[in-house]
């Protein structure tokens, strides 16, 4: 059975004066992998450094097992792993020793069968042996995801991982992030391409400026597969909002259907003489969501 383990409720975060985070409210649980999809400087990184205690909420609250995080970090931090933007290695040690810190810091004793297991699962055996510093930027980034599951959290928070990382190695650390998963730990990921990380993902949150959007796309962010603009007047406007979340742009309205209701749809259209400027097929890239 799926535990709720994290919940964010109404978490918003000042930045010297700046609002980077509004009003965020969601919760996940283990067993899950839940995708955060945002553009550039949308606040995917603030959302998981918040996760990770390394920023606390100007207002609202983090709960970890229904516990609030700042009132008992000490031992939450021991359920929570995280690789948050580049990795911060210790570049004079090998990535073995490495790793055995890593485990040490959190307490726990050395156990090579542990950490065996993760350089496998991340190919990183070969490299062992080897010192941090001399290691490519993508095997560095998977001693980083490697640091962040060394001391069995419940929680692993994954900013990018994909980072530096080629197209085998981006297929392993997908079936690493869903080896997670089934051990039945939260893993929430970030990335601004959708398409990276769908296949992943039970659920999206989706951000723009900070802000969530709203559930329906958090949820089924894929099934839309087509976008329908159609010119502006305010009749259309009004008869299309009983139906459909519509957007403006300019002096037109649109909004995007699944593949199953693109008939119903342009029936509908038709029958009430709103004329159809275009049909968009959208790609799964990000920049259909905004
Ligand atoms: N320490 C800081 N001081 C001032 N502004 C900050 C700081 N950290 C983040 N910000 C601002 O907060 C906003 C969100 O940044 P954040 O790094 O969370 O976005 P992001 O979605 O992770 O972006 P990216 O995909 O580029 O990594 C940006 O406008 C950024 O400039």
């Amino acid at each position: 059975m799926n535990v709720k383990l994290l919940q964010f409720k109404n978490v918003t975060k000042n930045i010297n004066e700046n609002r980077v985070l509004t009003d965020i409210t969601f919760e996940a649980s283990s067993g899950q992998v839940i995708g955060l999809i945002g553009p550039n400087g949308a606040g995917k990184s603030t959302l998981l450094k918040v996760i990770c205690n390394l920023l606390r909420p100007t207002s609202g609250e983090v709960l970890v097992n229904n516990v609030p995080l700042h009132k008992n970090f000490k031992d939450t931090s021991k359920k929570i792993g995280y690789l948050i933007e580049d990795p911060s290695l210790y570049p004079y040690l090998t990535t073995k020793e490495h790793l055995a810190l890593c485990l040490q810091l959190q307490g726990n004793p050395i156990n090579q069968h542990t950490i065996n297991s993760i350089t496998d699962a991340l190919n990183i055996t070969p490299f062992l042996n080897k010192k941090v510093k001399k290691l490519s930027m993508g095997m560095k980034q998977r001693v980083g995801i490697a640091s962040a599951v060394i001391h069995n959290p419940e929680i692993v928070v994954l900013d990018e991982p994909t980072n530096s990382i080629d197209v085998k190695g981006i297929n392993l650390v997908k079936q690493f992030i869903l080896t997670l998963k089934k051990q039945g730990k939260l893993v929430i990921v970030s990335s601004h391409l959708l398409q990276e990380i769908q296949s992943i993902c039970d659920q999206y949150l989706m951000i723009e400026n900070g802000k969530l959007v709203n559930t329906e796309e958090i949820n089924s962010p894929s099934t839309k597969s087509y976008r329908i603009l159609v010119p502006y007047t305010t009749e259309t406007n009004l008869f299309l909002k009983n139906y459909f979340s519509i957007k403006r742009t300019g002096n037109f309205l649109f909004f995007d259907i699944s593949t199953e209701s693109l008939n119903t749809t342009l029936n509908l259209l038709i029958k009430n003489n709103i004329h159809i400027s275009d049909i968009e097929k959208l790609s799964l890239s990000l920049e259909r969501f905004f």
